[in-house]
This record gives C-alpha cells, structure tokens and sequence, in this order.
C-alpha cells in the first residue's frame, strides 16, 4: 500500500505553458538528450512567439521535458494544394532520460498539438525525426503523424530524417 502511493507519486507529472524563467532548465534537458542545439536567444524567441503550443512537464516542481513548437506559413505536406497553409512545426521535444516511458511526451506533444489548433489556427503539424529514432517515431505514429519523406543527409552527421505530419483536427 505504502509502496503503491509512492510509485504513483513518483510517476506522476504536470504539463503546463512555459514560462521565460524555464529557459535555462530547458536548455540543460535539450543539451542532455539531443545533438541539436540552438542558442540562447532561439529559445527566447520561440516562448515569446509560440508561447501558447510551448509546454514544459514538472515532476515534483522540477522541470524534466518540453515541447518547442513554430507556427509557420507554407505548402501542405500532407494534400496537394496550390495555397499556403497554417502549419504547426515541432522544432524540438526531449525529456530527460530518467523520466522516459511514462507519457510524458506523448502528452506534451497532444497539448501543443491541441493549442497549435485552438490557439493558432494550425490545420496541420509536422516534424523531423532521425530515421534511427525508434522511441520517438512511435510517439508519433500513437498522435497519428504519417512518414511523408525522406530528407537525405538531413543532420550534421550525415543521418537522414523522416518528414512526419497529421492533420490537426
Ligand atoms: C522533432 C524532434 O524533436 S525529433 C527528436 C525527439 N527527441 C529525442 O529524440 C530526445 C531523446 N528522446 C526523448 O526525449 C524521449 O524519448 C521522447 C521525447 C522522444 C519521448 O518521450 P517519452 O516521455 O519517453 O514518451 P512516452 O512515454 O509518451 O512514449 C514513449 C514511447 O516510446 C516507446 N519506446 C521506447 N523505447 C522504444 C524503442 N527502442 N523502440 C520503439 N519504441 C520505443 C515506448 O513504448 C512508448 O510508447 P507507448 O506509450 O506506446 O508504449
Ligand atoms: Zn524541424
């Protein structure tokens, strides 16, 4: 019984908007977990621009993942059209390793797809994953994103990345 509340406790987590002053705990988890890093002011400018799709997820007060999203302007990925579209654009996601596997970024991914809809006007969202990024590629084939391509030598290293979009409904 004791042990049972105490997992519970420690399993669970609370998503919620950025906030300016997450910037540096945000910066570390991105430096731990990803090979691609943006400067200081690239994070800064996203929390005042994207602020509403832009989530953090606490345990125990701590933040230990977030979801940095764009709003931008273009062709569909998904349907064939001549117009531009409002699309949402996952720019980075991580949680810290200790916190994995336990819907943290399954739910941060649904709450910045939900305000990318709601908040935004987005019709569509898609990312960039590595071709090797089994963990991430089946958080998003859960939310409903579709391989659409592959770019070619898309990372530093040479590694190629799928293109992945849904629509946004
Ligand atoms: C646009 C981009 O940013 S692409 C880069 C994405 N970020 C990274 O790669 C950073 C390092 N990775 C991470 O931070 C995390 O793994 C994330 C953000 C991708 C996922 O966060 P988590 O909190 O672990 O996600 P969550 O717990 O919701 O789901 C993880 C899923 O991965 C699955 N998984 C774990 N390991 C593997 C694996 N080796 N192969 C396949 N699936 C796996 C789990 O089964 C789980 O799916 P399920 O819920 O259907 O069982
Ligand atoms: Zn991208």
């Amino acid at each position: 019984m004791e042990q049972a509340t105490s997992n519970k406790s420690t399993n669970s987590f609370l998503i919620r908007n950025v906030r300016m002053d997450d910037i540096d705990d945000i910066i570390m988890i991105n430096r731990l977990s990803l090979p691609e890093n943006y400067p200081y002011y690239f994070f800064v400018d996203h929390i005042k621009d994207y602020g509403k799709a832009f989530y953090v997820a606490e345990v125990n007060g701590d933040v230990v993942g977030y979801i940095m999203p764009r709003i931008e302007l273009g062709f569909s990925n998904l349907k064939n059209l001549p117009s531009l579209v409002k699309k949402g654009h996952v720019v980075s996601i991580a949680v810290l390793e200790a916190y994995r596997n336990r819907g943290i970024g399954t739910a941060l991914l649904k709450a910045s797809m939900k305000s990318m809809k709601e908040d935004y006007g987005a019709e569509e969202v898609y990312l960039e994953v590595r071709v090797s990024n089994y963990p991430a590629i089946s958080v998003y084939e859960k939310l409903g994103f579709m391989k659409i391509k592959v770019l070619k030598h898309y990372y530093a290293d040479g590694e190629d990345a799928y293109l992945m979009a849904t629509y946004l409904t």
